[in-house]
């Protein structure tokens, strides 16, 4: 998917909310689990559910993987039955030297080879330049990259002062120089939004994945107020508290419900900060 679709989209459904799809078993509610795959039977109705309230998704890998060959399965079904139209992320926090990236990338992008089929993946810098760049070889295929995270370690390392500025900062500097706004784009976290018009400034551009409203507490007003720019630039992520916001048989129409009140007020920030 292209920079200018995901605006048009954006413009479109008053919404630039991401759903994470993290999807644990132990958490799915009982009558599912007679179905014979009870994750993609939850992932499924939660999709039908919100997809009139966002324009993403994001499953996080792990949920998946945790389970072995079954879980993967689920997650290829997952992502087979999102419409074209909505941008998937695959959280993965992937990265290593080029080889192995270059099939990490493979796994992720190359549906002939794995059977997924992705927009975008979630990439870790600390590798450098050429632990990212083998994900960027992939036409049209997005790299997310880990820049302030929104949890409390992230202080360890990532806020480190270095000779030009903080450690994520640097990482914000340096990797534009391997991609634009219309292949990269950075994780940063609703809980840092203290931080977030200073990386406006480092990256007026790019659009920012923005994972911890919620369950972690972040504020959406906040990130908006300090994080829109002109093409909006942000996709807000959601998980537990949409996925999770009931835990019996009405668990979809709950979630349709979340993702509604998350929309109508990101409508609100639209008109105020894009008029
Ligand atoms: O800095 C980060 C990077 C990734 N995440 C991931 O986003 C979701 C958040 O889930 P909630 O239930 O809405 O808290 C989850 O998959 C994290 O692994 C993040 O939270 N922070």
């Amino acid at each position: 998917m292209t920079y200018e679709a995901l605006f048009e989209h954006i413009q479109q459904k008053q919404s630039y909310l991401c759903v994470g799809l993290d999807t644990d078993l132990r958490k799915v509610p009982a009558h599912l689990h007679r179905e014979p795959d009870p994750i993609f039977a939850f992932n499924r109705q939660i999709i039908d559910a919100t997809a009139d309230y966002c324009v993403a998704y994001k499953p996080n890998v792990a949920f998946y993987e945790a389970l072995g060959p079954r879980g993967w399965e689920s997650l290829q079904k997952t992502v087979e039955y999102i419409p074209k139209t909505y941008f998937t992320i695959a959280d993965a926090k992937r990265g290593d030297i080029g080889n192995t990236s270059g099939l990490y990338a493979r796994t992720f992008f190359d549906a002939s080879s794995s059977g997924l089929d992705f927009d975008a993946v979630t990439v870790a810098p600390y590798m450098g330049r050429d632990s990212v760049t083998p994900f960027l070889d992939f036409e049209g295929k997005w790299v997310i990259l880990l820049a302030l995270t929104s949890n409390v370690g992230s202080d360890d390392f990532q806020r480190l002062p270095t000779p030009e500025g903080t450690l994520y900062e640097q990482v914000l500097r340096t990797s534009q120089t391997w991609a634009g706004p219309d292949r990269l784009m950075y994780v940063v976290g609703a809980t840092q939004a203290d931080a977030l018009q200073q990386i406006r400034q480092l990256v007026p551009e790019h659009f920012l994945l923005v994972p911890g409203v919620g369950a972690q507490g972040g504020s959406l007003e906040e990130v908006s107020r300090y994080g829109m720019n002109r093409s909006c630039g942000l996709l807000v992520n959601a998980s537990r508290s949409i996925i999770y916001a009931s835990a019996g048989p009405d668990f979809a129409e709950k979630a349709r419900q979340e993702a509604q009140v998350l929309q109508l007020e990101m409508a609100r920030y639209l008109e105020k900060y894009l008029g």
